[in-house]
């Protein structure tokens, strides 16, 4: 297989770059008056302006015709079709199966994997129906009031994610916390205000093998049993979502009390799987039911969408654009709603995890760039902070404005002024202000023409910084459930393009590895291992100073 830079099609959006380089967008918008109308799509209950981008038609044709020369519609194809695309682990990819609500059959090896998605969703609604109306109690008869996931990584960043998003369907009688990081400080602080008896435990690994997650959890259960006095607690304090029956039995928690999924789920895709039990917990099951619906409807669009009108490849193949032509190598996430604000967090591991490789599928170095750092924070909060440079600063850095029609919070006028600020950033990065408007606006206020003129170079904006904005009639757990999978989507099309396994991570395991022979070496108290001088030094000085 050739590399795709090695495409004519690739070769061609080179030379596309180098005229559309030269243009404004103030431009472009000035020789097409339709342009927003033209650049501008809904699904799902989303609508998608990428009218503010740095491409035109042409762009786009490029583009359409790379995603066609990858045979990205035969890619999703396989997905959906649950084909093993994830190639070095030999597994189906079928988190799509998670929220299939028209329940067609999917066959992985032959089987139909729908009737055991079914069963434990079924599972899960009679566990969250019994938790929530008080018929599940704590082992001394109490009702359950907290409920704490410990996981890490997919098994932590998902359903917190969530969870904060859909706030306002909160049960106010169920609280939910999130217990990630190995730092004591992390389930210290959680347990401190918990009352053990009216506490339940979610233990979330898919493989239950994380360091984190079993620590935190041994922890836990030292805390509970301590508290309640008697080990028999655990099965009435303690549930675990795994896809290892095994490890979870040796953990010490009833197989009965467990909620599986599979291989084909991978981790930072499985917030539609039982991990998202604590999802379902928090806003009620039929919440939960909306949500996989959402993402259903997305799923659906970009399985049947012609390539040309499809939001998750758009957004994919303009990333592509940026990344690989314009030479951006960053992608800003900027949610204009404070329950979002763990999407960035959540979006950098599903695209960094997903996408940050270094060779193709079957193992070949790749020659250009692939996924980017992502990030972001909250509107307004990130205008105040970092925006001066994505306005004025020298990189190019492409940003998804994420905001809607309605809040939850009929308060004042907060919303229309939270949305005003959204639409005038994107106005503002897609327009700039020129010097001589700079310079205009200073000397009408009344300003010598000596400073004006000192000024008006530091009041230039050079414009031309490319925005989607994302807009969804309220943030609800059906348009929630849209909104990740776009971008789940998006991160498939843009793994495709590369050429990429978008569904391993084997960058994480070296590091953890390194750290089981530390950890050994620190429990000894002395340096045993083949380190490098620096990284012996800082072990045996943390050993020496413990002592
Ligand atoms: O659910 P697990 O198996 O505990 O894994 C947690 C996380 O660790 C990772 O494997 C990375 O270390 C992620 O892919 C995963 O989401």
């Amino acid at each position: 297989m050739p590399l795709v830079n090695e495409l004519p099609q690739w070769q061609a959006l080179q030379q596309h770059w180098e005229t559309l380089r030269l243009q404004h967008l103030r431009a472009l918008f000035a020789a097409d008056p339709r342009r927003a109308e033209r650049m501008s799509i809904q699904a799902a209950g989303l609508y998608l302006d990428y009218s503010k981008n740095l491409i035109t038609p042409d762009t786009l044709d490029l583009l359409l015709a790379l995603a066609e020369a990858v045979d990205l519609r035969g890619w999703i194809e396989r997905m959906f079709q649950g084909e093993p695309i994830n190639n070095t682990e030999g597994r189906a990819v079928l988190h799509i199966a998670l929220r299939n609500r028209s329940n067609h059959p999917i066959l992985v090896e032959g089987c139909d994997v729908m009737p055991k998605v079914n069963r434990v969703l079924g599972q899960m609604e009679s566990f969250v129906n019994r938790v929530r109306s008080g018929d599940w109690r704590g082992y001394t008869g109490e009702r359950i009031t907290d409920v704490v996931n410990i996981g890490i990584g997919g098994s932590n960043l998902g359903p917190k994610m969530v969870c904060t998003a859909l706030t306002p369907y909160q049960s106010e009688a169920l609280r939910v916390h999130f217990v990630s990081n190995i730092d004591a400080a992390h389930l210290v602080e959680t347990l401190r205000h918990l009352d053990p008896a009216r506490t339940l435990f979610i233990v979330a690994s898919k493989t239950f093998t994380t360091q984190e997650t079993l620590t935190n959890a041994h922890s836990a259960r030292d805390w509970l049993v301590a508290a309640l006095g008697d080990p028999k607690a655990v099965a009435r304090h303690f549930v675990a979502v795994s896809t290892n029956a095994e490890r979870v039995a040796a953990f010490g928690i009833d197989t009965a009390n467990m909620f599986v999924f599979w291989d084909w789920v991978g981790g930072r895709y499985s917030l539609w799987s039982a991990i998202g039990l604590p999802i379902a917990l928090s806003v009620g099951f039929e919440r939960f039911s909306e949500l996989l619906a959402g993402a259903h409807a997305m799923d659906e669009h970009f399985r049947t969408a012609p390539l040309a009108e499809n939001m998750p490849v758009l957004m994919g193949l303009i990333g592509i654009w940026y990344i690989n032509f314009a030479g951006a190598r960053t992608q800003t996430v900027l949610p204009y709603d404070q329950s979002l604000r763990y999407l960035p967090a959540y979006l950098q591991q599903g695209d960094m995890e997903s996408n940050g490789k270094g060779v193709t599928r079957d193992g070949t170095p790749v020659a250009y760039s692939t996924g980017p750092v992502v990030w972001g924070e909250p509107g307004t909060d990130g205008q105040h902070a970092f925006y001066q440079l994505i306005h004025q600063g020298t990189q190019l850095i492409p940003a998804d404005f994420i905001g809607a029609i309605h809040s939850h919070y009929a308060l004042g006028d907060h919303h229309p002024k939270l949305m005003a600020n959204l639409f005038a950033q994107t106005e503002a990065l897609m327009r700039g202000r020129t010097y001589d408007e700079a310079l205009a606006e200073l000397l009408a206020s009344g300003m010598d023409e000596a400073h004006a003129r000192f000024l008006a170079p530091h009041r230039t904006f050079p414009g031309n910084r490319p925005t989607n904005t994302l807009l969804m009639e309220r943030l609800t757990p059906h348009t929630l459930g849209a909104l990740i999978a776009l971008y789940e989507h998006r991160i498939f099309t843009q793994g495709v393009i590369w050429g990429i396994n978008s569904f391993d991570q084997w960058g994480v395991e070296l590091g953890k590895q390194l750290a089981g022979v530390i950890l050994d070496e620190i429990r000894q108290g002395k340096t045993t291992a083949d380190h490098d001088p620096s990284t012996r030094l800082l072990v045996e000085r943390f050993i020496q100073q413990r002592r």
